[in-house]
């Protein structure tokens, strides 16, 4: 049983007992997850809060913004810029870096989100959710800061997390140890650890992909997946299960909770395009989380975390979850 205490005091905890993490690492991730209690508020009026529907206007990305995306984006940014423990952030929905005005002052963290993923279920009532990631600046001490700064591998990370705005709003949180899962009391305003050391089992028999994009996979993947579709009968010798949100939150949440496969494959529509999701703000720290969970991320030939960004909004493809599930579709790609 886990004891019932706020996240304020766990990274408290982290800071002063276990010497895991600076003081202002731990007040930059206390305002990461003030600004996901408000975007779940909003969240949560829906249609009573005129937060539903597109704002007719399209990001770096030429994917159609929801007032949502924005909404949540201005809400990171606005709590984060004035606390002096950031240099600068960057977003899926601002094609360049934010750097923190110099009218506040400058900390030496970098911040990278996703506002708001799973964008195409706000409407529908379907859990969505934020990501983020955060890094240090390389030369800590240096004045100014740059894109250069942030392309750093995803093993560089210092946190990362998600809070997903589903039944319950959970934030997920690792800063290196282990991961933690947040539950927020409404009624108190906080979140309280639910769950610790949280691990994902090595086998599953539950996979989640978009199955619509089957026929522009390539053999490896087409073949994993044909293996777990012929059930006890097939090579695999078990029936497996599938199941597709479409907000990565969601999935991996699933998958943090008991296990599975989440697949995202490059496919041959846009041979050039290596995937779909972002590999900084959403790949990079759902592939720590999954990794400090026991389980491991791949992008089919290599650990997604080893992957040196070339850009900001680099995209990538990704294999994560139960340990044994991923290593077999990434020796599928080496044959
Ligand atoms: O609609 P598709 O192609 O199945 O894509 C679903 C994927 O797209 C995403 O929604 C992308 O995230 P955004 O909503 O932040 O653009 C992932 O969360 C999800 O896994
Ligand atoms: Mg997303
Ligand atoms: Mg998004």
């Amino acid at each position: 049983m886990t004891a019932k205490i706020s996240l304020t005091r766990y990274l408290v905890e982290k800071q002063r007992v276990d010497n895991l993490i600076p003081s202002d690492l731990r007040l930059l991730l206390e305002v990461v997850a003030r600004a996901c209690k408000s975007i779940s508020h909003a969240v949560n009026k829906g249609a009573l809060g005129g937060v539903l529907g597109t704002a007719h206007s399209e990001n770096v990305q030429g994917e159609v913004q929801k007032k949502l995306d924005i909404i949540a984006n201005e809400v990171l940014i606005e709590a984060n810029e004035w606390g002096g423990h950031l240099a600068a952030m960057a977003s899926e929905e601002m094609e360049g870096i934010y750097v923190v005005p110099n009218r506040y002052p400058q900390g030496e963290y970098l911040l990278l989100f996703d506002p708001l993923d799973g964008s195409s279920n706000i409407e529908v009532n379907v859990s969505i959710g934020t990501i983020f990631s955060v890094l240090k600046k390389p030369e800590a001490g240096s004045p100014g800061v740059s894109e250069q700064d942030f392309l750093q591998c995803g093993s560089k990370q210092v946190a990362a997390g998600y809070c997903i705005y589903g039944a319950q709003t959970t934030l997920v949180l690792t800063v290196g140890d282990g991961v933690a899962m947040f539950t927020l009391d409404r009624e108190q305003g906080s979140f309280i650890l639910t769950e610790e050391d949280v691990r994902i089992p090595d086998d599953t028999k539950e996979f989640a992909i978009n199955m619509s994009n089957m026929r522009h996979w390539a053999p490896p993947v087409k073949r994993y997946i044909d293996e777990c579709l012929a059930g006890k009968e097939g090579p695999r010798g078990k029936d497996f299960n599938m199941r597709w949100v479409a907000s990565m939150v969601a999935d991996v949440h699933r998958i943090l909770t008991r296990g599975g496969i989440f697949l995202y494959p490059w496919d041959q529509r846009e041979p050039d395009k290596p995937g779909k999701l972002r590999l900084m703000y959403e790949a990079n720290p759902m592939g720590w989380l999954i990794e400090q969970a026991g389980g491991v991320a791949t992008n089919g030939r290599e650990r997604i975390l080893d992957i040196q960004p070339a850009r900001l909004h680099e995209r990538v493809s990704v294999i994560l979850g139960s340990k044994n599930e991923v290593e077999r579709v990434t020796g599928y790609h080496a044959t």
